[in-house]
């Protein structure tokens, strides 16, 4: 079994009045695509908040190989290796794919150009299409702006970017929401090759054939706490739906 890179225990979460989390658990392994499910509500972005920095629990712990973490930031999360890729993919659609890459995390250029603000844009470009390349991203061509390529190319990119800043883990929150099926199907190739990379994915998704088809493991949410949990190629289809509508409770993986 890979290791747990991370973990929540008993994670609550107040807005208010409302309960978000009410005692949340979830573990995320090494090499492994855990996808975290459940209906409408039930928790599963609040829980991704409250592990990827945007927000701070009201109370329970976090762990990260096996440390206590606080993350007061998205920044302090990036810091440890954990990146996020949002649902609004947050890209800068007037750039050009290597420029997003890139976006916050520039390479100055050399000497006093670099210091006068001018940016490396050919180092940045030769790591982009590496590290695209690497990953499967197949554009026609890095120089044209963001916004012009298909909504699969897009999501893409956008999983490139947080790939190759993660070292530990990284959410997807609905991948693939609004794409057609051969964009689709490329995207999750690559979150195929980021998991072979050894990081832990996490993946939310609301597409119960595509999480059978990707995920390695399978953690559910219900009113904000996990009510189930599967492992392996076999799990069905009808338990993810009675696991997600609190028909059938499952707390340890089989
Ligand atoms: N900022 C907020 N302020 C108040 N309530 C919130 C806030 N964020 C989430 N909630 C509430 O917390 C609960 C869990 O919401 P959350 O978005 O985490 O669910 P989800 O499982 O991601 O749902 P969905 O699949 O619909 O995106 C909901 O009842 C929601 O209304």
């Amino acid at each position: 079994m890979s290791e747990i890179l991370l973990e929540a225990v008993d994670l609550t979460k107040h807005y208010g009045s409302v309960e978000a989390l009410g005692g949340a658990s979830f573990q995320a392994r090494a090499g492994e695509v855990t996808a975290l499910i459940g209906d409408n509500g039930a928790g599963k972005s609040t829980l991704v908040k409250c592990l990827s920095g945007a927000e701070q629990p009201t109370s329970g712990r976090i762990l990260l190989e096996g440390e206590e973490v606080h993350f007061d930031s998205p920044v302090a999360a990036r810091r440890a290796g954990i990146e996020t890729v949002y649902q609004d993919l947050a890209v800068a659609p007037d750039l050009d794919p290597a420029a997003n890459l890139f976006l916050g995390r520039e390479i100055p250029r050399k000497g006093i150009l670099g210091k006068l603000g001018m940016l490396d844009k050919a180092e940045m470009r030769r790591q982009a299409v590496a590290e695209f390349e690497k990953l499967g991203v197949e554009l026609q061509s890095t120089e044209v702006s963001i916004g012009s390529l298909s909504g699969g190319q897009r999501q893409s990119v956008a999983v490139a970017r947080s790939v190759a800043w993660a070292s530990k883990v990284v959410f997807m929150d609905e991948p693939t929401a609004a794409l057609g099926v051969r964009q689709r199907e490329r995207v999750l190739d690559v979150i195929k090759k980021v998991r072979d990379k050894g990081i832990a994915v996490v993946l939310i998704s609301h597409n119960m054939p595509e999480v059978l088809s990707v995920a390695d493991r399978v953690e559910v949410l219900m009113r904000g706490k996990r009510v189930a949990r599967f492992a392996g190629a076999d799990t069905k289809l009808e338990d993810l739906v009675a696991a997600m509508t609190g028909a059938l409770v499952q707390e340890e993986a089989v």
